[in-house]
């Protein structure tokens, strides 16, 4: 839209030298294959259309269910609001090879998918990172889905190709349910769909042929021997934080990884004995966090100087995800999707501690120590470790 207030709600661009473009993947017709948006660095494209960032209605009726709202409200509420929102990633644009690129999987938090960390995504491949955001089928997603194949008999009077979205929307804690033992099969699945994009990445980079059942004009054939193999790193928001920590415990490959506003309920008490030996980052919000879940982040950290935690001030846990940029007024307020720091510098100071972490862990040749300071904690509106006070209570 040409108004002003439409500008300022606008999903921030990358700030890297690369032009971004973003296709969608899907393997196998069941539940078990994978899902994922890839947003890559791209050869520049102006003609091109930015890709849609709530690509199907049925995410708005998954949202409405996650939010508690009455779908024919939700869906026409999120139609309205963010209907002709798209992301700044150019839809299929051609990959641009060059150098062999780090790759980054990207794990979305409960209620959420695929699609709405575009501003970290986009800000990654823009600097030169593949960047595949997985959309999780543990019932964790406010929606997804899978293509079934039609029937031969119902595909003749179909004129779309014979395949029908099966939707699989968030699954609500059941009275009675023990959240604790349903998040942690729900992160233990999580984990095995990042291992499995990952296995799926390598396999287009290493030229293998790839069904893609979303059938997209992408050329992935162009991603051949495109992917730096050795400098993979896995990172996730809330939820997806905690898959961050059960990925990399299990799979060697992730060489470090990120846990945004990390929920560490869903992990399991394994993980505390020494199972995750490579280099964390924990980047919290000021608001989200509590004694307990700080608590257990300690204990993971305890005393390895590869794992550090900093907390960005005024920022909340909505400071993470898209919501942040394309929301205002009331609606922003009321569920708390701004802090009071400035939505962009907030991400900007996640994204480039994210940065600073991956070249040091990754080794990569790039520029991103200038920004070494963050991840101390040193710098505007970040402080080292927590503002939580975890000290035991005094005896009264
Ligand atoms: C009442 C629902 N009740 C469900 C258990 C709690 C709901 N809730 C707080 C919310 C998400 C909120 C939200 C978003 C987005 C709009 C919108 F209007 F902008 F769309 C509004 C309102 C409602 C802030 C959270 O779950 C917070 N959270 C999240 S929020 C991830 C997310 C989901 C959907 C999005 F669109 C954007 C971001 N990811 C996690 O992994 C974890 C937690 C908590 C523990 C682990």
């Amino acid at each position: 839209g040409t108004n002003s207030t439409e500008k300022f709600y606008r999903i921030p661009e990358g700030k890297g030298p690369h032009s971004v473009g973003c296709t969608d993947l899907m393997t196998e017709n069941a539940v078990e294959g994978s899902f994922l948006r890839l947003y890559y660095p791209a050869y520049d494209a102006t003609d091109m259309e930015e890709a849609r960032w709530i690509p199907d209605k049925e995410y708005y009726q998954g949202l409405s269910d996650f939010l508690n709202m009455y779908r024919v409200v939700g869906e026409r509420l999120f139609h309205y609001y963010v209907g002709s929102v798209t992301c700044p990633a150019k839809s299929n644009a051609a990959f641009k090879p060059g150098e062999k690129y780090p790759l980054l999987v990207f794990s979305h938090g409960l209620g959420a998918f695929r699609t709405i960390y575009s501003a970290i995504c986009i800000e990654m491949a823009s600097q030169g990172f593949i960047v595949a955001a997985v959309e999780h089928r543990d019932e964790s997603a406010s929606a997804t889905y899978y293509c079934k194949r039609r029937s031969v008999s119902e595909s003749q009077e179909e004129s779309p190709p014979n395949m029908e979205k099966e939707w699989i929307y968030y699954r609500k804690l059941k009275t009675g349910e023990e959240e604790r033992c349903l998040r942690h099969k729900q992160v233990q699945q999580r984990a095995q769909e990042c291992i499995k994009a990952l296995n799926l990445i390598l396999k287009i980079n290493s030229g293998e042929e790839v069904t893609n059942v979303l059938h997209s004009d992408f050329d992935w054939n162009s991603l051949k021997d495109s992917v730096d193999t050795s400098r993979i790193a896995v990172m996730g928001h809330s939820f997806g934080g905690a898959t961050v920590i059960e990925s990399l415990s299990k799979e060697i490959r992730f060489r470090c990884g990120i846990a945004l506003d990390v929920w560490m309920l869903p992990v399991g008490d394994d993980i505390y004995q020494n199972s995750v030996q490579q280099p964390l980052l924990f980047i919290n919000s000021e608001k989200f966090q509590w004694a307990e879940n700080i608590l257990k982040i300690k204990k993971l950290i305890s005393n390895d100087t590869n794992k550090k935690m900093i907390t960005i001030k005024g920022s909340v846990h909505q400071s993470f995800p898209d919501f942040t940029f394309v929301s205002g007024g009331i609606i922003a307020r009321f569920f708390k999707l701004k802090g009071e720091i400035d939505p962009n510098e907030a991400i900007d100071i996640s994204n480039h501690a994210s940065l600073a972490f991956l070249q040091k862990h990754l080794s990569l040749r790039k520029d991103f120590d200038q920004w070494d300071s963050l991840v101390d904690g040193i710098g505007p509106n970040v402080i080292p470790g927590t503002n939580i006070d975890t000290s035991p209570a005094e005896p009264e």
